[in-house]
């Protein structure tokens, strides 16, 4: 079992101190999905019972009265890096990773419409027809309606990731914090899938992210939430649970703030 680093939380994340849900500590989320947490037990794609497991975590938020925007990431099917390493022009291989995001983001939207949940998909790229093209006001519409807003192409910027996406929508938002479900829990002073003796902190400063270049969010994206004062929750979404926990303020997870 890894140790803990347990640092005493400053009481800064924003649903501290303004408007929250009724039940919950905050009124307003952006959860960031990794596309690979999407994969679950498969090799490859989207396992169809992540998808329904994570609808039913949502819903119980949506039913506490929390506003949930999500961005959802793209790797399970490409990533321009690992495209461009093959071969591929980087620009191209980005552009194919985004688009990786709108298909997830469609099957997380069917997922949560199965569970009567309402919801919308967004793109940062047009793609008429298909999703709604990304419009920051109708966006804080949909979600004030009880809507769950599936934010997808990421920025629509070849060269930048789906956590900088998920800071820059979160901020846009007006988020009261950005939820980053991943498949660790929490931020380690090394990574705990390479190195079983990393030891977990409770909390720490974008500072701290950045001067120890801690790997578990790009630092684009650390640099984007501090300039912002963002706070930024890390946890395990293979907990069941978890993600309820945190909102209703149990200890899930490592706040960077
Ligand atoms: N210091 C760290 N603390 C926690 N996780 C880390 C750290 N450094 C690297 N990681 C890795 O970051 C991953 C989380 O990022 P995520 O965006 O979900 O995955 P990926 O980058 O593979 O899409 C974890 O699975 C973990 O292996
Ligand atoms: O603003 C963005 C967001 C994503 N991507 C591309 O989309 C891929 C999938 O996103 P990401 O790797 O962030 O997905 P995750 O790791 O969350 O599954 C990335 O590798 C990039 O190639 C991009 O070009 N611009």
């Amino acid at each position: 079992m890894p140790e803990v680093i347990d640092r005493t939380s400053k009481p800064s994340e924003r649903g501290d101190k303004s408007e929250r849900g009724d039940k919950s500590k905050y009124k307003r989320i952006l959860l960031k999905l990794s596309g690979e947490a999407l994969t679950g037990e498969q090799e490859f794609g989207i396992d169809p019972k992540v998808l329904d497991r994570m609808a039913l975590e949502i819903g119980q938020l949506v039913g506490i009265g929390v506003q949930v925007g999500i961005v959802v990431g793209g790797g399970n099917l490409f990533r321009g890096a690992a495209l461009h390493a093959a071969g591929m022009d980087r620009v191209t291989g980005d552009h194919m990773g985004m688009l990786a995001t709108v298909m997830n983001a469609l099957a997380m939207r069917d997922a949560l419409e199965r569970s009567n949940i309402r919801s919308r998909v967004m793109s940062a790229i047009p793609m008429s027809g298909v999703v709604e093209h990304y419009d920051r006001r109708s966006a804080i519409r949909y979600l004030t309606s009880g809507d769950v807003v599936i934010f997808s192409a990421g920025t629509g910027n070849p060269f930048f990731t789906t956590d900088s996406a998920a800071c820059l929508r979160g901020i846009e938002i007006d988020a009261n914090v950005v939820v980053k479900a991943t498949k660790v829990d929490g931020v380690y002073d090394k990574d705990p899938v390479k190195y079983p003796d990393a030891i977990k902190y409770e909390s720490l400063s974008y500072d701290e992210v950045l001067d120890q270049k801690l790997g578990v969010m790009d630092l684009t994206a650390i640099c984007l939430v501090r300039d912002h004062d963002m706070p930024v929750r890390v946890f395990d979404m293979t907990k069941p649970g978890a993600l309820l926990n945190l909102v209703v303020g149990g200890r899930e997870g490592t706040l960077i703030d």
